[in-house]
């Protein structure tokens, strides 16, 4: 593990209290990453994708990891998720309800949106009298109200992210994965989820992990960045950003923090690349 680590564990044991929490009570952790490790494949074709990560992330706290391609942010977020497992080390999410969004919105076509939303209601064992309204109310909440009768490629790219929220919604999952969900958005959708994505952690308490390749965005969302390095993906620094909500992006403190995040992520890309 290296001192930048250490650094992690400790800014992970007592972040800013999560939204709703009792004041001066310690937060508890929702997701712990001790010394972890993942190794693809073997001999010449191995792959180092993680080596001694260690990451805590206390409930209710919005944690954006940011990294040169490869650094290993996609497979930190498929280990918290459970979809894969570390070659060596723990990964412990408290038994918490954990729900994936990635870049591409991942609704079914041939369902209507409120069809995609009623699914995921029906998958986490909703009763079917209780699905109507939750599904109206779970779309109104995503700004989606009225377009329940679409499908996916009746929307623009910003609504099918939306859609893509209301199922993660309809988990009801204290803890959210979000693999670079806003990416493919143009500018001023990507501000528009941006507020959105803060009201709705802000308002259920949500736990998020959010990968961007985006400081800007990075500054905007998080109370803390890590910032990775590759080859192999290691935590290199942690960055708390306590600028106060909600943020704009046209922020001059909001600049001069990504600013300081983005050197270091320039140097970062830059030896991967050398
Ligand atoms: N299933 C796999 N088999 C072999 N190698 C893999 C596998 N998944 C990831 N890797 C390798 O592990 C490293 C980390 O990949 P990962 O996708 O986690 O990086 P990333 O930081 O999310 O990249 P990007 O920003 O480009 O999405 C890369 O070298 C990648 O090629």
């Amino acid at each position: 593990m290296s001192s930048l680590g250490s650094h992690v564990r400790e800014q992970g044991a007592a972040p800013a209290a999560a939204p709703g929490a009792t004041p001066g009570a310690a937060p508890a952790p929702a997701v712990d990453v001790r010394g972890v490790s993942k190794v693809f494949g073997s001999g010449s074709e191995q792959v180092v994708a993680l080596k001694d990560v260690d990451l805590s992330v206390a409930q209710g706290e919005f944690v954006c990891l940011l990294g040169a391609s490869g650094c290993g942010k996609s497979t930190l977020l498929n280990l918290v998720a459970g979809l894969d497992k570390p070659t060596s080390g723990t990964v412990d999410t408290h038994g918490k309800r954990i729900a994936f969004m990635f870049q591409e919105a991942t609704l079914f076509p041939w369902l209507t949106l409120a069809q995609n939303v009623d699914l995921a209601l029906r998958l986490n064992g909703v009763a079917k009298a209780e699905r109507k309204p939750r599904v109206s109310e779970l779309l109104a909440k995503v700004r989606l109200g009225g377009r329940g009768d679409r499908r996916p490629h009746e929307l623009s790219g910003g609504m099918r992210q939306r859609g893509a929220l209301a199922r993660v919604l309809a988990q009801d999952a204290d803890i959210v994965l979000m693999d670079e969900p806003f990416a493919a958005l143009d500018a001023m959708t990507r501000d528009a989820m941006h507020d959105e994505i803060e009201s709705l952690w802000s308002e259920l308490g949500l736990t998020v992990m959010f990968v961007t390749h985006n400081v800007r965005e990075a500054a905007r969302l998080s109370d803390r960045t890590v910032l990775m390095e590759s080859g192999p993906g290691r935590v290199k620094q942690v960055y708390p950003v306590t600028l106060p909500r909600p943020r704009h992006l046209d922020d001059p403190l909001l600049t001069e923090q990504a600013a300081h995040m983005t050197d270091e992520l320039k140097n970062e890309v830059a030896r991967h690349v050398r």
